[in-house]
């Protein structure tokens, strides 16, 4: 089910600003990669492009190729709603649809691509649930609203909601940056469940959550405040983190600046 990303000399635009210039990259199937960098270098930019998310901000295009396996997702006739179907998203803060049930909130997206058997709906309901190590946890509250659960169990729901409609790549937008140390640590155990199924991209500004979660590390950095971000290296993450090739990687990792 899992899908190679193969970008190719891409950049990224919102009107005339240029916000990333020409990364080429390649994301491996069943694996986590990691996006990081100083604020404002265009991770999170770049990571919309690669489920024609960047498109629905005014102004917002790109130059270049993206590769899911063999369909180039820019090419014309790709419906971009079936893109986003097949490459999922999880947002910063957990954002369910706060007057829907636990269970209609997972169900709405089944709901939308035309699922209407109540059974069926029950088992991928729960088996998204259980996908996001929530079950548990909400088995006996179906029926409450989605926003009465804690911010850590609110943003698993949201990865179940994610995972219902069975995508084949998870991006992952800073997913634990409004959780408390214990909730990010059961996100960060998900990620690593959920790898053995989706190649999981994910933007992180905690470099210890980039080195415990990712497999392959890309930085990118800015060449100057107002010009585009860029992609500086990209790696295996423990060499990104013991051995970088880039200096401006390692003082970044180093914590000396950023
Ligand atoms: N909607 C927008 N319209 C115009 N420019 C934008 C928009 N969103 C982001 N930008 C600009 O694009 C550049 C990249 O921003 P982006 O949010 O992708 O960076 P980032 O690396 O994800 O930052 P952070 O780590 O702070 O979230 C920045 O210069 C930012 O000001």
């Amino acid at each position: 089910m899992a899908k190679r990303i193969d970008v190719k000399d891409l950049n990224v635009f919102y009107g005339d600003f240029k916000a990333v210039e020409d990364v080429t990259m390649t994301v491996e199937p069943r694996s986590v990669t990691a996006f990081i960098g100083p604020s404002g270098c265009g991770k999170s930019t770049f990571l919309r492009t690669l489920n024609r998310m960047h498109e629905v901000i005014p102004g917002g295009r790109v130059q270049g190729s993206v590769m899911l396996d063999d369909q180039d997702l820019y090419a014309s006739g790709i419906d971009p709603v079936a893109v986003r179907r097949t490459v999922g998203m999880v947002f910063q803060r957990p954002n369910p649809f706060p007057t829907m049930t636990i269970f209609d909130n997972v169900a709405a997206g089944l709901k939308l691509n035309g699922m209407r058997d109540k059974k069926k709906l029950t088992e991928r309901v729960e088996k998204s649930l259980r996908g996001a190590n929530l079950w548990n946890e909400v088995k006996d509250r179906l029926n409450k609203p989605g926003a009465g659960l804690s911010g850590g169990q609110q943003q698993r729901l949201c990865i179940a909601r994610a995972i219902a409609v069975e995508p084949q790549v998870l991006l992952m937008d800073e997913p634990c940056s409004a959780l408390d140390p214990i909730s990010t640590l059961a996100i960060e155990d998900l990620v690593n469940e959920l790898k053995s199924t989706y190649t999981i991209v994910i933007v992180t500004h905690n470099m210890q959550q980039a080195a415990r979660v990712s497999d392959r590390t890309a930085f990118f950095n800015l060449a100057a405040q107002g010009k585009p971000g860029r992609l500086i290296e990209m790696d295996d993450t423990h060499k990104i983190f013991s051995n970088p090739t880039q200096r401006a990687t390692e003082d970044y990792i180093s914590g000396r600046f950023g």
